[in-house]
């Protein structure tokens, strides 16, 4: 058992390492070839300074005893200088053999990142950004790469270091053989590469302890940018949270350190012991032996057999240039391995599985312009999770019209738009344009004729221009079209305004930057819509659109915005009832289904649900309007 689970460890190492060479072409070969002749130039000088300095020791004698302008001197002379020679070519080789590593690591990572972009990227749904295993594979992954500090990159690097180091390990080795004996060199290669197995196991034992801690990593981070960020300050200090969170801090440090620790002593301090016992046992009888027949040895003998055995023991140690950084480079790049292999699981699953995201696509253009919209007894459940969302839901989005989606939170409103979207297949069912399943279009043109303003919109760290041209990335020089939109959504002054206008950056931090409220956000969101409808777009989405908006905003926002999409398929979802109560047609969500649909009169004379709620908002409406005049 123990022998199999050997054989499993050091199969894993080489496929790892195999991986990791693989790697290397991506460097370039001439850098690669550079670096290969450096390290094994670096593992030949200390061989070289280790003999030529024993020469000089076996040479001052005769040296000494011939004068200055002997021959002997001459020969003293000539070995110093290439003891001398050596050791001055050790030190300006290293710099370059750095500096050739860092680069070899920077192009390797830079493709390991794009990699790992690539997949992240990659899926055209959202589950792999969702399961927790890929992400914690992608954390880990994306943490040594972007740090670079025990990166893929710095792997290959590593384990080209190796080269020098056994190189200069079987060069001492050679010297102990042939001016001593051979056994003694091959007992101490033996105990040198047994120490180095003892560290090495104990390093990949670290590895995989701090790779299994990629939760509590990920908690760290979380509690460290919550304790740094803009936003949470806030409520933290209006809370009076941060004795919390620094509580909660320490405990998810040291319950990421303690294990770590653990495994430092197992590191250091075992392999340590169990190791210096063999090997001083070792060592002990070498030069014992070696102190018995010393007389049998000339000087120059003498002194490189001992050179080159204590150089030989200093071998033994841990490698930092090389050995931290393989064990955990090789399981980032597993991990980036991981989560590739995992996204293209999920594809394919979803290929096979219910007919998902690429069975038919190229096969269907998406029909111009955009027809009725039909969800058909589908069925979701989010992936790992047993809760049904929808249970053969059935809906019709007229198409050119305006449809408003209603329904208690948690009702699935934002789901049923991640299912339009191609975020997520339905687990059974189908969502049909003109009778035609909208997976048999291209994913990406599909979502050319969407235009979906989530609630949780992003606000990105860039221009008031980038944010809202992006709603349409291929027209972001469309800048008459993007002032245009800005000026239709109410933010024409406030733009003008800002110190650059349409360029200023909308973060603070940024410079020239400037913060916007919460409305003006929701405004840039819904000019980014607008901008999308411009370039194509047929169908747009707008998820609690006004829930920023004040009251006189909000009053026009209605017409103000069917006006400027006349003509697109628009799905409005809101909890505020006077935005819902102008559109053509309402439906109300519940329990994974539809339960009324109608315009807002023909939903009030119903009597059901959509009046019960209506009514609750309006009094609540008059009693806060109300209220103080009473
Ligand atoms: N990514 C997810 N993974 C698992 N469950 C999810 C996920 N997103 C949402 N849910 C669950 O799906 C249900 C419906 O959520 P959804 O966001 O669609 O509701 P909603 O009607 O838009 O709610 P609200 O009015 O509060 O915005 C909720 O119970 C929620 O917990």
């Amino acid at each position: 058992m123990r022998h199999r689970s050997w054989i499993g460890t050091a199969r894993e190492q080489f496929a790892a390492r195999r991986d990791i060479v693989g790697l290397l072409p991506h460097a370039g070969g001439p850098l690669v070839a550079a670096l290969v002749g450096v390290n094994l130039l670096l593992g030949c000088l200390p061989v070289v300074f280790t003999v030529a300095t024993a020469m000089v020791l076996g040479r001052v004698p005769a040296a000494v005893d011939g004068g200055l302008d002997s021959d002997a001197w001459d020969s003293l002379v000539a070995v110093f200088g290439v003891a001398a020679g050596a050791f001055v070519a050790r030190q300006l080789i290293s710099p370059v053999e750095r500096a050739l590593g860092e680069l070899v690591t920077r192009r390797i990572d830079g493709r390991v990142f794009d990699e790992l972009m690539a997949a992240s990227l990659r899926s055209p749904g959202l589950g792999p950004l969702e399961d927790q295993r890929a992400l914690d594979a992608l954390r880990t992954a994306a943490r040594e790469v972007e740090f670079g500090v025990q990166s893929p990159g710095r792997a290959a690097t590593g384990l080209l270091a190796l080269i020098a180091r056994y190189t200069e390990l079987t060069g001492h080795a050679i010297a102990v053989g042939v001016v001593f004996s051979w056994p003694a060199s091959a007992a101490l290669v033996v105990t040198v590469l047994l120490f180095r197995h003892g560290q090495r196991g104990g390093l990949r034992r670290y590895a995989r302890t701090r790779s299994s801690l990629a939760a509590d990593q990920r908690e760290i981070d979380y509690l460290r940018d919550l304790a740094g960020g803009a936003a949470a300050g806030k409520e933290i200090r209006v809370f009076g949270l941060a004795g919390w969170l620094r509580q909660r801090l320490r405990d998810t440090y040291l319950r990421f350190l303690e294990p770590l620790w653990a495994e430092r002593r197992g590191i250091y301090l075992w392999p340590f012991v169990r190791f210096s016992v063999v090997g001083l046992v070792v060592t002990g009888v070498v030069f014992a032996v070696v102190g018995a027949t010393a007389r049998e040895l000339t000087l120059t003998g003498f002194v490189l057999v001992v050179t080159a055995a204590l150089s030989l023991l200093r071998l033994a140690e841990h490698y930092p240039e090389a050995d931290l950084p393989t064990a955990i480079g090789m399981r980032a790049y597993d991990a980036v391995r991981r989560f590739a292999e995992y996204v293209e699981q999920v594809e394919h699953a979803e290929q096979v599985g219910h007919g998902g995201f690429g069975d038919t696509r190229e096969e269907h253009p998406v029909p111009e312009p955009v027809g009725t919209l039909r969800f058909e007894q589908v069925c979701f459940r989010y992936p790992g999770q047993r809760r049904m969302i929808f249970d053969g839901l059935d809906l019709t989005i007229p198409v050119g019209r305006c449809t408003a989606l209603v329904g208690v939170n948690g009702a699935g409103k934002t789901t049923l738009v991640k299912l339009l979207a191609r975020l997520y297949e339905p687990t059974a069912g189908r969502i049909t344009l003109d009778g035609v399943d909208i997976r048999a279009f291209p994913v990406d043109a599909w979502r050319a004729r969407l235009s979906v303003i989530f609630q949780d919109f992003v606000r990105y760290e860039s221009s008031v221009a980038d944010n809202v041209g992006l709603g349409a990335v291929g027209f972001l020089d469309d800048r008459e079209g993007i002032g245009e939109v800005v000026d239709s959504v109410g933010l024409g002054e406030a733009v003008a305004r800002l110190p650059r206008g349409l360029d200023t950056p909308l973060a603070r931090h940024l410079t020239g930057g400037a913060e916007l409220s919460g409305g003006q956000w929701q405004r840039i969101a819904l000019a980014r819509a607008l901008f999308a409808l411009r370039h194509g777009s047929r169908v747009v989405v707008l998820d609690e659109p006004t829930a920023s908006l004040d009251v006189r905003a909000e009053t026009g926002f209605f017409e103000e915005f069917t006006g400027l999409a006349e003509g697109a398929t628009t799905l409005l979802i809101s909890h505020r009832f006077s935005t819902v109560r102008h559109a053509d047609l309402i439906v109300v969500l519940e329990h994974g289904r539809v339960t009324e649909q109608g315009s807002h009169a023909e939903l009030l004379a119903r009597d059901g649900r959509y009046a019960e709620l209506f009514r609750l908002q309006a009094d609540r409406f008059v009693d806060v309007v109300e209220g103080p005049v009473r």
